[in-house]
């Protein structure tokens, strides 16, 4: 069998780290053509003389020197910044390219890989959530499979395997409901990162911890799965379910509910993802009921956790309103994880630059760069102004 040559953009990330615990487990199966980091050269060079890659890309060229210096004798490829990612993503040698960059700077890479017409194991969902007409639009012309790896995403995509879409009613997206579940906004209002940052099951980045913890995280996921599984904004449903066993459900015509389940690991997404469509044997700890005797759900409360609202109207919006929605909030959580905001000023900033940068109902791929970049001054702008 020919092994499956990965390229793991953001490979020093949490994805990105367990991707490689997934291949380092299967070396029958998958070798290492490219890793990319963006800060962390240390890690980089260590992933680099465990996994021999062809190339390695560090985002920020001010450590180019010492992640070359560190590998050169190796016979190993160095380059750096942005563009290298993008010319990169477009290698032939690339059978997969897992996209494991977080937030709006994994897109031009991911695009990249689709328009050589690499397969992606697509961790990224702000990717979808910028610009999802035109990534899957170009993945269809390309013949390219997008193979998600978030674990709302494989769920649904593993109970959709066999039943055509037509007789798909709907999704149900389950949420944890984050740290916070319960709480109401004269708590939240006190709330630090440092409480922010206790998922209560998953170990995740900074960013996207602080995105469960406000919901903002299921919303980009409605967003994504709208793209994905090219659905009608009706048919995509949140519940909250705080064990995080059932990774979600589609729903049928008939009204039966096929549901994904076991325990919160991002191992087992990334492992079907690469394997696909091979389920491959792992030691992964198995679910057992006899330890989970009650799942609960409950209704998300978006008078609360106003993001997951302005999250479904951007969805409903179209165009490049949840472009400027994900800018926004790619800006508010850096400054709540720099304690220069509080928890619930994420959503009124959010909520202004929304008002604020121009709506475009047909945006190119340019009008998303530049909506972004709207939405990031005007966001930085309002953080500036807060004192807290
Ligand atoms: N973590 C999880 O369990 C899940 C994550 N996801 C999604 O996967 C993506 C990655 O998440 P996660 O692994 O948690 O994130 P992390 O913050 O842990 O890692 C992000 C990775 O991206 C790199 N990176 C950051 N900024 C840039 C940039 N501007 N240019 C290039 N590379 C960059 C980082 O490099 P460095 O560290 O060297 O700076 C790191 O390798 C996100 O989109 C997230 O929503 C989806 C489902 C679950
Ligand atoms: C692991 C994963 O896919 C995350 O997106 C996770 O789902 C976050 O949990 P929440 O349900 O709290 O957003
Ligand atoms: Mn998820």
């Amino acid at each position: 069998m020919n092994k499956k040559r990965i390229a793991i953009f953001g490979s020093t990330g949490s994805v990105g780290i367990q991707a490689l615990e997934v291949i380092a487990a299967h070396p029958d199966r998958f070798t290492i053509e490219v890793l990319t980091a963006q800060q962390n050269a240390a890690l980089l060079i260590e992933q680099a003389l465990k996994f021999n890659p062809n190339a390695v890309v560090i985002g920020n060229e001010a450590k180019y020197e010492e992640v070359k210096n560190a590998l050169f004798d190796k016979g190993i490829k160095v380059f750096a910044g942005a563009k290298a990612l993008v010319e990169i993503a477009a290698w032939s040698s690339i059978d997969i390219m897992l996209a494991a960059i977080m937030g709006f700077a994994g897109l031009a890479p991911t695009l990249s890989a689709i328009e050589q017409g690499t397969t992606v194991a697509l961790a990224n969902k702000e990717t979808l959530v910028v610009a999802g007409d035109i990534v899957m639009e170009l993945a269809r012309r390309r013949n390219v499979a997008i193979l998600p790896v978030d674990s709302e995403h494989s769920a649904i995509f593993q109970c959709l395997l066999g039943e055509p879409l037509r007789q798909v009613e709907k999704v149900i997206l389950t949420a944890s409901g984050g740290p916070f579940l319960g709480k109401k906004p004269n708590f939240l209002i006190n709330v630090k990162k440092d409480h922010a940052l206790q998922h209560p099951n998953w170990s995740m980045g900074a960013k996207i911890t602080i995105d469960s913890a406000t919901l903002m995280n299921k919303g980009l996921e409605m967003i994504e799965a709208k793209w994905l599984f090219a659905l009608k904004d009706e048919q995509i449903e949140v519940v909250i379910h705080p064990q995080s066993i059932i990774h979600s459900m589609v729903q049928f015509a008939d009204g039966s509910i096929k549901a994904q389940m076991g325990l919160p690991s991002m191992k087992l997404p990334i492992q079907y993802a690469l394997g696909f469509p091979d389920r491959l044997e792992n030691d992964f700890p198995r679910f057992n009921f006899k330890n989970y005797p009650v799942l609960n759900f409950e209704q998300p409360d978006v008078k609360t956790f106003r993001n997951l609202a302005i999250a479904i109207d951007a969805m409903k919006a179209g165009g490049n309103a949840a472009c400027i929605m994900n800018a926004a909030n790619e800006e508010v959580v850096l400054a709540f994880l720099k304690n220069r905001i509080g928890f619930l000023q994420m959503t009124e900033v959010i909520e202004e630059v929304m008002a604020k940068v121009a709506f475009i109902e047909k945006p190119s791929l340019n009008d998303y760069y530049e909506s972004d970049q709207a939405a990031r001054r005007h966001a930085t702008k309002l953080i500036s102004a807060i004192v807290i």
